[in-house]
């Protein structure tokens, strides 16, 4: 019948609980030119002393293993991870060192593509 509503599902709002802007937004930080420290879990045995500073450990590839497997619940709960890789970066690294500076440039990155995408 014309006119008749559609129901509306899930996979018509294909942004449910923000799960496509998630995929979006570690698309682009995997992609960054100074994402090279975060792309992978620290290995903490060749790094000394990092496994009892940092309590949880966090990467790139790792949040991309929990969206895969639908492990975030909303947008809020990715976004809790991915500062959670800048926190643990500004805790171990010095402000001035190559990882500590990548680090707060990644951060401002997300921060300004999440606020703009979520305008
Ligand atoms: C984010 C982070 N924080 C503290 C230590 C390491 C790292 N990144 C790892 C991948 C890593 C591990 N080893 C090296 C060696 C040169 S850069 C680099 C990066």
């Amino acid at each position: 019948v014309s006119g008749a509503k559609k129901a509306k599902t899930d996979k018509d709002d294909n942004n449910t609980n923000g799960l496509a802007t998630c995929r979006m937004l570690l698309a682009e930080l995997e992609a960054h030119q100074d994402a090279w420290p975060f792309l992978t879990p620290v290995n903490h045995k060749a790094v000394p002393g990092y496994r009892k500073v940092i309590k949880k450990p966090m990467d790139f590839s790792t949040i991309r293993e929990k969206l895969t497997n639908n492990q975030y619940l909303n947008l809020e709960t990715f976004i809790v991870d991915v500062n959670l890789v800048f926190e643990n970066c500004e805790r171990f690294n010095e402000d001035d060192s190559e990882i500590g500076r990548a680090g707060h440039r990644m951060r401002s990155f997300f921060d300004k593509r999440w606020t703009e995408l979520l305008k």
